[in-house]
C-alpha cells in the first residue's frame, strides 16, 4: 500500500520553492535502527518496487496517509525485493519514494497544486539532486538517519549515486546499477527526439491538457515511449524477439494510414513498439516525461566538483558499479569509467559485469543475475562472494582480467 507524505516547504535547485511537497512511498521489512535500504526508480518506474506486503503502519501514526494510487500494476522489481530475495525485507527495511515531477502520487505536473488544479508545466523544474534532498527528507520523517544502503537502476542509479556524493556520511554502501556518472551525447538525443514528440502534438497544448474533457497527448507521449524501448533493447535481443519477420496481419495499430505501407508487412517489431507504446499512455503522463528525462539529462556526477573522483572522495561507504554488456543506454565503459573514479576518490569499489544480451532492461528482466551481487554486497560490501569485481581473476567471462597495479578486493579491508 502507498503512503502519502507532507514534508513542508521544498525548495528546489531551480530556486523555486512549493508549499508542501507530497512524497508517495511503500516500505517493506522492519525497521531495527539500522538496517535500511532505499531503492530508487528508474525512469518510468514508482513507489512500488515489490507485491510484499507493504510494513507501513499509516493508521494511527502521525505518518503519512495509506493511499490508493494509479500505479503500475506490476511490481518492477518484485523478483529482486521481498521475503527471502536480494533485496530481503525479512532483514531490511526497504523504503521507495516515487520522484517529485512523477506521476505516481508525488508532488508533480498531474498532482494538484495549491488551487486544486494540476500544476501542469507550472510546477518547478526538477532535478536528480531534488530527488536525493526530498528522500532525505521523508527518512528524516521516518526517523531514519544513516541508510544501510541506497540501490537504483538506470536514472534511479544516478540517484543512488547523488546520494553518496550529496549525504556521504549517511549512506554505507552504494549500488548502482546499469547506469553512469552522466548521460552520453547519443542519449542526451534521443530525450530531445522523444521530448519534441511530446511538445509538437497538439493536444500537448503548453502542458496544459488535464480534465476528462481535454484530450491527451497520447500520441506524442506514445511515440517517445517507443524511442525509448529501442533505447532498452539491444540489436540482440531485438534480432532475437522479432528479427525481420511480418506480424502477420494488416496492421498500423492506431496509426494513420499510409497507402505505401499497405504493399510492406507490418512487422513484429512495429507491432511491440505499437503495443508498448500504447499501453504506456494509459499509465504515464506526458509532462512527467518531460520533467523526469530532463532530470536525467541534467545530471552529471562531476557538477560543482572538479571531477567524478572528488565528487565521490567524501563518501566513506562502498560502492557497487553493476553494468550489462548488452546495454548501450548506460554502457559497461561509462560503469567502468565510474568505478575508476570512485577508486581514485579511494571509495572502495567493485565493477561487476553481467554477460548479458538484453539490452538496458537486463536490470530488470534478469533478477538471477542481478539478484546475487546485489545480496552479497549488501551483506559483506564489495567483498561479497557473488561480487566479481571485472579485473578479479575469476571475474565474469569477458572481463578485463586483473589491473597490474591492482590489489584484490578482501572484506576485511572493509569492514562494514
Ligand atoms: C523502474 C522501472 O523499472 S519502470 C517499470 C518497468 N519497466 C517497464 O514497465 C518498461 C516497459 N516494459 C518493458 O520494457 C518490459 O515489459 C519489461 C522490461 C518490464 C519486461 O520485459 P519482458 O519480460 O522481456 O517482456 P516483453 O518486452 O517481451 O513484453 C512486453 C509486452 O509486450 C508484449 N509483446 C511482446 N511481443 C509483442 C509483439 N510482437 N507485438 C505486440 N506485443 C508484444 C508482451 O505480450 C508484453 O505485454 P504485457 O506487458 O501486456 O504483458
Ligand atoms: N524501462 C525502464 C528503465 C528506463 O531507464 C523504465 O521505463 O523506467
Amino acid at each position: 500500500m502507498t503512503a502519502v507524505e507532507s514534508v513542508g516547504e521544498f525548495r528546489f535547485e531551480c530556486g523555486e520553492s512549493i508549499e508542501n511537497l507530497r512524497l508517495a512511498y511503500e516500505t517493506y521489512g522492519e525497521f531495527d535502527g539500522d538496517n535500511a535500504v532505499l531503492v530508487c526508480h528508474a525512469l518510468t518506474g514508482s513507489q512500488h518496487v515489490s507485491n510484499a506486503p507493504s510494513s507501513a503502519d499509516h493508521d494511527g501514526d502521525d505518518l503519512g496517509d495509506a493511499v490508493e494510487t494509479a500505479g503500475q500494476a506490476r511490481a518492477w522489481w518484485n523478483d529482486v525485493v521481498g521475503p527471502g530475495k536480494a533485496i530481503d525485507t525479512t532483514e531490511y527495511y526497504v523504503v521507495c519514494v516515487n520522484v517529485p515531477g512523477s506521476c505516481y502520487g508525488s508532488s508533480g505536473p498531474p498532482a494538484d497544486g495549491p488551487d486544486d488544479e494540476p500544476w501542469g508545466t507550472e510546477f518547478p523544474p526538477v532535478t536528480v539532486g531534488d530527488w536525493t534532498r526530498a528522500q532525505r527528507r521523508l527518512l528524516d520523517r521516518l526517523g531514519v538517519g544513516r541508510l544501510h544502503a541506497v540501490v537504483g537502476g538506470s536514472v534511479g542509479g544516478m540517484n543512488a549515486l547523488d546520494w553518496a556524493k550529496r549525504f556521504p556520511d549517511d549512506v554505507r554502501r552504494v549500488a548502482a546499477v546499469a547506469t553512469a556518472s552522466r548521460l552520453d551525447t547519443q542519449c542526451l538525443s534521443l530525450d530531445a527526439i522523444a521530448r519534441r514528440a511530446i511538445t509538437t502534438d497538439p493536444d500537448w497544448n503548453g502542458g496544459d491538457y488535464y480534465g476528462d474533457d481535454r484530450p491527451s497527448p497520447a500520441d506524442g507521449l506514445a511515440q517517445a515511449r517507443r524511442i525509448g524501448h529501442v533505447m532498452y533493447l539491444s540489436k540482440a535481443s531485438m534480432g532475437r524477439k522479432f528479427g525481420r519477420r511480418a506480424a502477420g496481419r494488416d496492421a498500423f495499430g492506431d496509426g494513420p494510414d499510409d497507402p505505401t505501407g499497405r504493399f510492406f508487412p507490418y512487422r513484429e517489431v512495429e507491432s511491440y513498439l505499437d503495443y508498448n507504446a500504447d499501453s504506456f499512455t494509459t499509465r504515464f503522463d506526458a509532462n512527467s516525461y518531460l520533467y523526469l528525462t530532463r532530470a536525467m539529462d541534467e545530471y552529471d556526477l562531476a557538477a560543482g566538483y572538479g571531477s567524478d573522483a572528488e565528487a565521490l572522495a567524501a563518501f566513506e561507504g562502498e560502492l557497487l558499479a553493476l553494468s550489462f554488456t548488452g546495454d548501450w543506454h548506460f554502457t559497461v565503459e561509462q560503469s567502468r569509467v565510474l568505478a575508476a573514479a570512485a577508486r581514485d576518490g579511494d571509495v572502495p569499489t567493485a565493477h561487476h559485469v553481467v554477460d548479458s544480451d538484453h539490452g538496458h532492461d537486463a536490470f530488470l528482466v534478469e533478477p538471477e543475475s542481478v539478484g546475487p551481487p546485489l545480496r552479497d554486497f549488501l551483506a559483506d560490501g564489495v567483498g561479497g562472494r557473488a561480487v566479481r569485481d571485472e579485473d578479479d581473476d575469476d571475474g565474469p567471462p569477458g572481463g578485463r582480467g586483473r589491473g597490474p597495479d591492482r590489489a584484490p578486493v578482501h572484506a576485511s579491508l572493509f569492514p562494514g
